[in-house]
């Protein structure tokens, strides 16, 4: 491994088709043993920039480096068979001829122990029974196993894993991903994982990279892109919540209209500034002794709690999360008070008014109209 525990950079990487840029000044450093994760709406570049760590695209920018060693530049790009790079697809991709053991073994065909590493790794995805079968007899799930154990079967630097669990659904989709996350850490094995589903993202990763348009607007723990985006765009992204309009008191306090909320982080801004203000559904918390009311507009039964829409006396709207057993009805006036220790503000953005409130997309979006 490289002596400073990274195993894969990407260095102000560039690429794209036909001489237009679909990435741009991409900075990642995955640590070794580190899940990582692209995560980023349709088209922002997520499989484009698997695709080019492979070695199946072209950089035009920057370099990619592999345990050290530069794989991909604008000069040189060494050929995917020779990256030690492993790579798991969304359609699986097995050989329909081969059996679910022959197709483990393909990579590893010279491997004197090949039998023995067959065998472990079916035991590892739980399919020792099933190593005669062939893929169409299996399920989707169990076909995403053996593509799991033929990547991982010639011990890559790396594991790529695209859309891994697109094609499987609800129940299922997380058990797999849950398992999938204790093979790689119990492995070892260093991965990047592609996905739109901020769930699964969250589940699998060690480390988050947000992208929006090709450039990477984040790169994080989960726990940070939530309680600490540091753009919009991430914040709208990342989870519920509605911005406030407020203004900055001091570097860390903010008037709004549910009072003054104080966080944990210095902001920049010149006191006096109007800013807007994120709040997340817990943020808000019950308090009956509290003169701050919300009128529930919509509510939402989740199991173990409930997500309430509220609306305060000035029209704002704002939505709260409630362990379940506080059941409030429609119309009924709820004590609130705001119990935010990660204050996130950003310069105000749009002319509204200082105690006008807008759902996340709108101000990102001026043109939209549906909450998030
Ligand atoms: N082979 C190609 N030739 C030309 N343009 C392409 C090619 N593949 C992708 N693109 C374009 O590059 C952009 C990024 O595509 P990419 O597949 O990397 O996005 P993505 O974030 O993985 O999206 P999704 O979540 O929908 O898979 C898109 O505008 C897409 O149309």
């Amino acid at each position: 491994m490289a002596d400073n525990g990274i195993i894969l950079e990407l260095n102000r990487l560039g690429c794209g088709y036909d001489g237009h840029k679909v990435v741009s000044d991409l900075n990642i450093h995955l640590r070794a043993g580190d899940i990582g994760c692209l995560l980023g709406p349709s088209g922002c570049g997520k499989t484009t920039t698997l695709r080019a760590i492979a070695g199946f695209e072209p950089i035009s920018d920057g370099e990619i480096r592999l345990d050290g060693e530069v794989i991909s530049s604008p000069a040189r790009r060494l050929p995917p068979e020779q990256r030690r790079i492993g790579m798991v697809f969304q359609d699986y991709a097995l050989f329909p001829h081969l059996s679910v053991q022959d197709n483990i073994a393909f990579g590893i065909h010279r491997d004197p122990a090949r039998k023995r590493v067959v065998q472990e790794l079916l035991e590892m995805v739980k399919l020792s029974h099933f190593g005669k079968r062939y893929p169409h007899e299996l399920s989707g799930g169990q076909q995403q196993r053996v593509a799991l154990a033929r990547a991982l079967a010639p011990d890559p630097k790396l594991l790529l894993l695209d859309e891994p669990f697109s094609n499987l659904d609800g129940e299922l989709r997380r058990r797999l991903s849950s398992e999938v996350r204790d093979i790689l850490k119990q492995r070892g094995t260093s991965a990047l994982l592609v996905t739109h589903d901020q769930n699964e993202a969250f589940s699998v990763s060690d480390h988050v990279g947000v992208l929006k348009d090709g450039r990477l607007q984040q790169w994080d723990t989960p726990y940070n892109l939530y309680h600490e985006p540091i753009t919009p765009f991430v914040a709208s992204f990342i989870g519920q919540g509605y911005f406030i309009r407020g203004q900055l008191l001091t570097p860390d306090t903010v008037q709004t209209e549910l009072g003054i909320i104080r966080g944990n982080r210095a902001y920049q801004l010149p006191a006096g500034s109007a800013v807007d203000v994120l709040l997340r559904p817990d943020d808000i918390v019950g308090d009956e002794d509290s003169t701050l009311r919300g009128t529930v507009v919509a509510k939402t039964f989740l199991g173990a709690a409930t997500l309430y829409r509220l609306q305060l006396p000035t029209g704002s709207v704002l939505e709260a999360i409630f362990p379940s057993h506080a059941d409030h009805a429609l119309g009924d006036a709820v004590g609130i008070r705001v119990a935010a220790d990660h204050l996130v503000i950003f310069a105000a953005q749009g002319s509204v008014n200082v105690h006008a409130q807008l759902p996340l997309e709108q101000v990102l979006d001026p043109g939209s109209t549906d909450s998030i």
